[in-house]
């Protein structure tokens, strides 16, 4: 039977396209945001059987949390919109991600420890930072997942950004310390379960630690660490309280995993909270030294093998086979489904270091290199220009500037309804940094020039307040927004371009 809610149209805004999958909680539909152009999102509703007061409090809490936490990180699906549908059925709006779950990609095989470290780093940074907590009412309150296990795992893939983990539903999370009457019964899943999680007790973050130790388990080895004789209640009481998680050897003896990267699964999988690892930084303090040695060949992939092989290696002892943030910049080349025009887009570009937000730019080659080889008269001007109303929009402005040759004003906006625009303006806020990619239009297989552009503190923290203040602000009309920003920009460029001409050696790059 064809699915009625196909077609209908929701808050008059959000279009149902297809049920992506049924979960304990509800639905999942792909969803296009007709107010925004048509844009894909996924909208969870919770399920009509548990329309009881209690269970729409749990998924409003989720909702909640989900948007708090997902304004935080970007290792956590981000919730847009709450509301509750002409069935009085609630619902909330996520970012959609078109991807794999975990528990699909680990069922054909288990990962290869550089896609494993890869993958789990980024779920242990998103589980630090709910375990890190959110803010409610002056106070910090620390957020337990409890339901960590592969199916709750979203693994995205980006052509240029590489594998972007996300983890979801904060379904059963728990706020610490918020005795708003959520009572203790068992919740989770029952092969990830902790032990004190079985029993009903108090959780804090150990308990997650102990589940992620599970799911590690399994991803590194395709089997699970404890077996339990009953899928039951009582079955998987016993095994998580009395048996013994059997050894990597024991799974897979050609498994060659680094000592550390054991001691620390297995010490997730401890009995007792107290001898695991206490805290997800413990185990991200693993995870990073081997990211260095096992990444580069996964993450940046075969391109910078490529180069690698065609580029003079200098010995040097300080050198780690990671190669600098500069390098990557300067092995991108220019997408192949943009123009070969002069341009200005930006991108969020992952390496197996760190993610950043990078502004690609295509100049004649001849103008690249009159800006480059007069160094002493380049300088540099960036601004980010905001408008929240009728629309969030910010206008991200980098002036290069050459005595000789004058402005090139490089212009984009970033919207901050759509989850691309949101990521950035975060990005740009919590690292303070960007870079800069010239490409020339003659060349556009490789980067002619990385400039790295430093956003001072005040200007990071503007950006930070604009991502928050614009979650809570209906979308409309992106582009009289876009308009009002462009007159703005054209009142200021006259000042722009004066202090660009006067001597102020703060705006100076090389
Ligand atoms: N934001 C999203 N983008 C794309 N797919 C999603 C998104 N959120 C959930 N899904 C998919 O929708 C389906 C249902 O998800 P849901 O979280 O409700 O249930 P589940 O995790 O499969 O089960 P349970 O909630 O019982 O653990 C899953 O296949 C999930 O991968």
């Amino acid at each position: 039977m064809s699915d009625p809610n196909i077609g209908r149209l929701l808050d008059n805004r959000y279009q149902l396209v297809e049920l992506l999958g049924k979960g304990a909680m509800g639905q999942v539909y792909l969803a296009k945001d007709v107010l925004l152009g048509g844009v894909s999102v996924a909208i969870k509703f919770l399920s009509q059987t548990l329309l009881n007061k209690k269970m729409r409090d749990r998924f409003e809490r989720e909702a909640t949390t989900s948007a708090l936490l997902g304004q935080r990180s970007m290792h956590i699906v981000r919730v847009m919109d709450y509301g509750v549908n002409s069935d009085d059925v609630p619902f909330y709006v996520m970012e959609y991600l078109r991807g794999e779950s975990l528990s699909d990609l680990i069922s054909t095989s288990p990962l290869s420890i550089p896609r494993f470290i890869n993958v789990t780093r980024q779920i242990c940074l998103g589980l630090q930072c709910a375990h890190e907590g959110i803010e409610k009412d002056n106070r910090i309150y620390s957020i337990i997942h409890r339901d960590i296990k592969p199916s709750n795992i979203l693994v995205t893939n980006d052509p240029t950004v590489g594998e972007l983990v996300k983890i979801l539903d904060f379904g059963i999370a728990k706020i610490l310390a918020d005795d708003s009457g959520q009572t203790n019964c068992f919740m989770g899943t029952l092969a990830y379960s902790s032990p004190e999680q079985m029993e009903g007790k108090e959780l804090d973050n150990r308990s997650d630690i102990y589940s992620l130790g599970v799911m590690m388990f399994q991803m590194l080895t395709g089997k699970m660490p404890l077996q339990a004789e009953t899928h039951t209640f009582g079955g998987w009481y016993k095994t998580h309280h009395h048996q013994s998680p059997r050894t990597f050897a024991s799974v897979d003896p050609n498994l060659k995993l680094p000592k550390a990267l054991e001691t620390t699964i297995m010490g997730c999988l401890e009995k007792d909270p107290k001898n695991r690892p206490q805290s997800v930084n413990e185990i991200i303090k693993t995870l990073d030294p081997l990211s260095a040695r096992f990444s580069h060949a996964q993450s940046i992939g075969q391109r910078i093998g490529q180069v690698l092989q065609t580029r003079p290696v200098v010995a040097d002892p300080q050198r780690t086979d990671v190669p600098s943030l500069e390098e990557v910049c300067r092995l991108q080349s220019w997408p192949k489904d943009k123009p070969l025009a002069q341009i200005v887009f930006p991108q969020v570009l992952a390496t197996s270091r760190e993610t950043v937000v990078t502004l690609w730019v295509m100049l004649n080659k001849s103008e690249i290199q009159q800006r480059q080889f007069s160094t002493l008269y380049n300088k540099l001007y960036k601004n980010f220009l905001c408008m929240m109303s009728p629309h969030p929009m910010v206008l991200w402005l980098t002036v290069l500037y050459n005595r000789e040759h004058g402005p090139r004003w490089l212009r984009c906006y970033l919207d901050l309804k759509t989850a691309k625009g949101q990521e950035m303006v975060r990005l740009l806020g919590q690292k303070g940094t960007y870079q800069i990619l010239l490409f020339a239009v003659e060349e556009p297989q490789r980067c002619a020039q990385a400039i790295s552009v430093r956003l001072n503190p005040s200007q990071c923290q503007l950006l930070q307040d604009w991502a928050n203040s614009s979650q809570i602000i209906n979308a409309a009309q992106p582009n009289l927004s876009k308009s009002l920003l462009k007159q703005e920009f054209e009142k200021l460029q006259p000042q722009i371009l004066m202090k660009l001409q006067s001597d102020d050696p703060d705006t100076s790059f090389s």
